[in-house]
């Protein structure tokens, strides 16, 4: 299978032709064009290539919720969003505490053959907060487990945090961090502030986030390993990364498109497709996240993509499950919000969509490798975005089996057009391609 890209823009240099085939960027210019024999020619005219994004925080529930979401319907979501990876994380049913539902959810992902599919390991048994999970046999799986997380609760146990920290070490992991202190969020309902005392609804304070955020850096000081602070919201938050890296201490961070672009005022409404967790914050929280991930304090974009089915959502505001699709809207909100507006270069968007996330992740190297620079030799892992396309958000065209997207009806400039995996079109012309195994 041979493709060539004519005239895409590559990162911060001129237009040019890329070829891929077998599975990699065989040429690259003017060698391009006079090896690209019987290749199938895509005109890349006013497009930019990036490489394949990776996302380091997908829901895609399975085993458990298939309802919701499965491996193969989330890695239609996922292709269609210009993603070549995405780690799904460990709060299926049962949850991903064993090398056993590791390398379920790893194998499902290559069936489905639309992305790779890296599982999230997680922390404790059961995400009960109380006993370490299996790391080492997850780690050593046919999954290759590097990032280990009970996202949806956080390891809220010093303890066991330090443990956990420790432990991943031996095979260079990393814990990442729900900072949610449960104590002061019992009840919580949305962002604490003017907002939630409007509307009469249980408040998420701010410093519930912030203390968990500061300990752990600590923490991950104390014991010389790697955190990843997961979905940063508050600027008190962002305040702590930049004074932590500026210690040196191994912390790297993650935005999420909704944090990015939506703020607490959407509760008005009280329409639960605007209930995340962690929650929506004020104007001043979105300006601090967007200047942290513009400075470099926040590392990458995650998308945090949560289905719920109908039932689960389409309810009272405190009985809705917190959460929102995100993986075929991310690139639109980043884009949108941060390139259009100048705070960031396509090459940045490389950097914090694609490189990083497969850097923290520990997947930028070896037969699965991501996020690696588009040279020649290179996977060909490549997606590409037309810059200057308007579009209106229709969640019922989403592939996601999830409607639960709080953008129905925005309009966003930036779009994927394509996407390839190992040069395998995953995506063509903005639709997935029809070819569903590798
Ligand atoms: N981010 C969310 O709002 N929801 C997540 C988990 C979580 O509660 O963090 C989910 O799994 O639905």
């Amino acid at each position: 299978m041979r493709h060539l890209l004519r005239g895409v823009a590559p990162l911060g240099g001129e237009r040019t032709d890329v070829l891929l085939a077998d599975g990699v960027i065989v040429a690259i210019g003017a060698d391009a064009s006079r090896e690209a024999g019987s290749a199938t020619v895509l005109d890349g005219d006013g497009l930019v290539a990036l490489p394949g994004l990776v996302d380091l925080h997908t829901h895609l529930r399975e085993p458990g919720r298939e309802d919701a979401e499965t491996v193969a319907s989330g890695s239609r979501a996922a292709a269609l969003g210009g993603y070549t990876a995405v780690h799904a994380m460990a709060n299926t049913s049962p949850v991903a505490d064993t090398a056993g539902v590791v390398e379920q959810v790893w194998r499902l992902g290559q069936d489905a053959g639309r992305v790779d599919v890296f599982p999230v390991g997680a922390v404790s048994v059961g995400l009960r907060g109380e006993q370490l999970a299996e790391l080492g046999a997850m780690a050593q799986s046919a999954a290759r487990v590097r990032v280990f997380s009970d996202d949806g609760m956080c390891v809220h146990d010093p303890v066991l945090m330090r443990r956990a920290l420790e432990y991943v070490k031996a095979f260079d992991g990393v814990v990442a961090q729900h900072a949610q202190e449960p104590r002061l969020t019992q009840g919580a309902q949305m962002h604490e502030g003017i907002v939630s005392a409007e509307l009469g609804l249980a408040g998420w304070p701010a410093v519930a986030e912030e203390s968990i955020v500061a300990r752990d850096v600590l923490l991950a000081q104390h014991v010389g390993s790697r955190v990843h602070v997961l979905h940063v919201s508050t600027a008190g938050s962002v305040e702590i990364v930049r004074w932590a890296k500026a210690r040196g201490i191994a912390v790297t961070a993650e935005a999420t498109p909704h944090h990015l672009s939506l703020t607490d005022e959407r509760a008005r409404g009280y329409d639960p497709l605007f209930k995340v967790n962690p929650p929506l914050r004020t104007a001043e929280d979105v300006e601090a996240v967007r200047a942290g991930l513009a400075d470099g304090t926040i590392d990458v974009v995650g998308t945090d993509h949560a289905p719920h089915t109908r039932e689960d959502k389409d309810c009272e505001w405190a009985a809705a499950a917190f959460g929102m699709t995100g993986l075929e809207t991310a690139l639109g909100i980043v884009s949108t919000t941060m390139v259009a507006t100048g705070r960031l270069t396509w090459a940045d968007v490389a950097r914090v969509m694609s490189t990083t996330p497969a850097r923290i992740g520990r997947v930028a190297s070896g037969p699965h490798a991501h996020g690696r620079p588009l040279a020649v030799g290179e996977p060909a892992n490549v997606t590409l975005v037309d810059p200057t396309a308007r579009w209106t958000v229709d969640p019922s065209r989403h592939a996601s089996t999830s409607r639960n997207s709080p953008y129905g009806g925005t309009e966003l400039t930036g779009r994927v057009i394509a996407t390839f995996l190992r040069g395998r079109p995953t995506v063509l012309d903005g639709a997935l391609t029809e070819e569903e195994h590798a």
